[in-house]
């Protein structure tokens, strides 16, 4: 995964016309809200002027009366809006959140498996979960804040100006130096906010695989090193957060600081002029009033500025992702077959997963359609890597794989893997109950096709004994289940998928006499008629195979049937008799 560093900015433009353009209408009744909240905010400095140097001096009762009914209305009239503002744009920004986490899943589900090998579960679950989150910022009451702030400053500036342009000039010095620091200090933060997007990713993606994985942690007694290891973690998240700590409070301590003296400064002035009758006391109190207006949302731009910068640098993660090429990306599987008959060749194909380091070397064998080719050698021969390319999920480097003579790399993935069907090894199951992992590929079985899957698999020789039969909870990764009974899940749900193609992984574990002879009748069944291929590691199915592709170092040693290697007494011979994994 590229680290921060080599992340690329995302740029002010692009997220005007991704995000903030869409949002145009929102954004709109937004800043017409804002606007009035905000003239109205300015009744209270402007009504204290009359009150002090008219409606006091001449004890005007009516006029009294009248300031305060004006001063009341401007206050319900901002607490509504302030309300209407919050409804709009925060319900807003969760709206475009759950949007950007759904066109985050999409892509990441799409991309190539292995974008997947490389990449920690927990932390594609942080890039599509909290990476989002910044953007409620951008949307969201920040942004209104920020116009909302922007305005008032600049109506009170005119104010200001028009009360006294020499304390207003005394005033602006600071509040320029202050946008200077803050500028600097904010482009400094975006990359400590982005590190932390990195970190975060991290320590979460290692604590799901710690829980994941909780059985082997106890069982070898690391649960300290685990420990340990998520302590660093959250350790070096805390240093970040304080990091950036550092950096907004020291803007927030700055803005206090210059602002703070440019106050002392106009007490003098405005003290000065009061003295020699330039100024009136109404006009000293509302400017200080409007100062303060002038002031409070500068003060808040030191936070606003850092969810902005937290925003962008979440984008930058999240544009990241979405910039990684889909599995088509090239746009070249354009051949959508209707029916797959099953004829699979491999014709000098080649395959590495790292430059120079072939896996697979210019092999060829033709599997016939409804054939089983059974793939033996020993452990890192390539064998699952053969399996990969025949299912689409590796592309090779050199040759071609042709499925009834076309082209495999041309085929759409959609139209192939609907025929393709897979039971791996460590099968995964996910939570729910045993039928809902059944139908998971084909969600509209009637309950017949649900029941001759069950039959097929054997399954409802262990779910007769459940109180709940097919609808009793496995737990995660059907924890509840032994390692039989889950194998036979995955095969039932793959008969009820019914695929032209299957590729199979199987257990290597030892099951009880019983388990194992239904298992077998199982996967004969599902085998019949299909394009198998089988990481074979029981014998009864290397028998029965069409035919066996004995597999070294990416070649294929020999080939043929179990007879015909036997009497070839060569690699599978010895092989087979000396018991080694195969
Ligand atoms: N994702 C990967 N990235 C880099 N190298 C890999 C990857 N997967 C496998 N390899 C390497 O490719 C070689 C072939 O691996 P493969 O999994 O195809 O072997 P195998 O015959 O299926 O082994 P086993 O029987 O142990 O499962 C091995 O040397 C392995 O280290």
């Amino acid at each position: 995964m590229a680290k921060s560093k080599k992340l690329k900015n995302v740029t002010v433009s692009q997220v005007f016309k991704t995000i903030i353009w869409p949002r145009k209408k929102y954004l709109g009744i937004g800043l017409v809200l804002i606007i009035i909240s905000r003239l109205a905010g300015l009744v209270v400095p402007g009504a204290s002027k009359y009150l002090i140097d008219d409606v006091i001096p001449n004890r005007d009762m009516s006029m009294l009366k009248w300031l305060i009914l004006a001063v009341a209305a401007a206050i319900v009239i901002q607490s509504v809006t302030s309300f209407a503002l919050t409804q709009i744009l925060s319900v807003e920004a969760q709206h475009l959140i759950s949007q950007l986490r759904a066109k985050v899943q999409r892509h990441i589900i799409q991309l190539p498996i292995r974008f997947f090998d490389n990449t920690k579960t927990g932390e594609l679950v942080s890039r599509i979960m909290t990476d989002v989150e910044g953007v409620r910022n951008l949307v969201g009451t920040g942004f209104a804040q920020m116009i909302g702030g922007v305005l008032t400053s600049l109506i009170c500036l005119g104010l200001l100006i028009y009360i006294s342009p020499l304390m207003t000039a005394f005033v602006l010095i600071p509040v320029a130096i202050f946008g200077v620091i803050s500028l600097k200090a904010f482009g400094k933060i975006r990359p400590i906010f982005r590190d932390r997007g990195v970190i975060n990713a991290e320590v979460t993606g290692r604590l799901t695989e710690t829980l994941g994985g909780v059985r082997v942690i106890k069982g070898f007694n690391a649960e300290a090193q685990e420990i340990k290891i998520f302590e660093a973690g959250v350790t070096r998240l805390f240093l970040n957060v304080k990091e950036s700590l550092v950096t907004t409070s020291l803007v927030t301590s700055a803005a206090t600081l210059l602002l703070g003296l440019a106050s002392a400064g106009i007490m003098g002035i405005g003290g000065y002029q009061i003295m020699n009758g330039e100024l009136t006391y109404g006009d000293f109190v509302s400017y200080t009033l409007f100062l303060g207006f002038l002031i409070a949302p500068i003060l808040q731009m030191s936070n606003i500025g850092s969810q902005f910068t937290e925003a962008f640098a979440g984008l930058d993660r999240t544009e990241e992702i979405l910039n990684t090429p889909l599995e088509d990306d090239g746009g070249h599987r354009t051949l959508k077959l209707e029916h797959i008959h099953g004829d699979v060749v491999f014709d000098r194909v080649s395959f590495a997963y790292e430059e120079g380091k072939e896996v697979v070397k210019e092999i060829s064998f033709k599997a016939p359609a409804g054939s089983v080719t059974a793939l033996v050698g020993t452990s890192g021969s390539g064998k699952t890597t053969i399996a990969g390319l025949a299912a689409s999920f590796l592309n090779p480097d050199c040759g071609t794989i042709t499925v009834d003579g076309h082209d495999l790399q041309k085929i759409s993935l959609q139209s192939y893997r609907s025929k393709l069907g897979v039971v791996l090894q460590d099968d995964f199951l996910f939570e729910g109950t045993i039928r809902e992992n059944i139908i998971f590929p084909r969600p509209n079985a009637t309950e017949e096709q649900v029941q001759q899957a069950v039959k097929a698999a054997h399954v409802q020789e262990f779910t007769d004994r459940f109180p709940e039969g097919l609808n009793t909870l496995i737990g995660e990764r059907g924890v509840k289940l032994s390692g039989g009974q889950r194998q036979r899940i995955a095969i039932a749900r793959a008969v009820l998928a019914d695929p032209r193609i299957l590729i199979l992984d199987e257990a290597t574990s030892n099951l009880d006499t019983e388990s194992e002879s239904l298992i077998q009748a199982s996967l004969k069944t599902l085998m019949q008629g299909r394009t198998t291929f089988v990481i074979a590691h029981r014998l009864s199915t290397i028998r029965q195979a069409d035919q066996i592709l004995v597999i070294e170092q990416g070649n294929i040693a020999e080939q043929g049937k179990h007879e015909e290697l036997l009497e070839k007494k060569g690699r599978y011979y010895q092989l087979y008799t000396y018991q080694a994994r195969i």
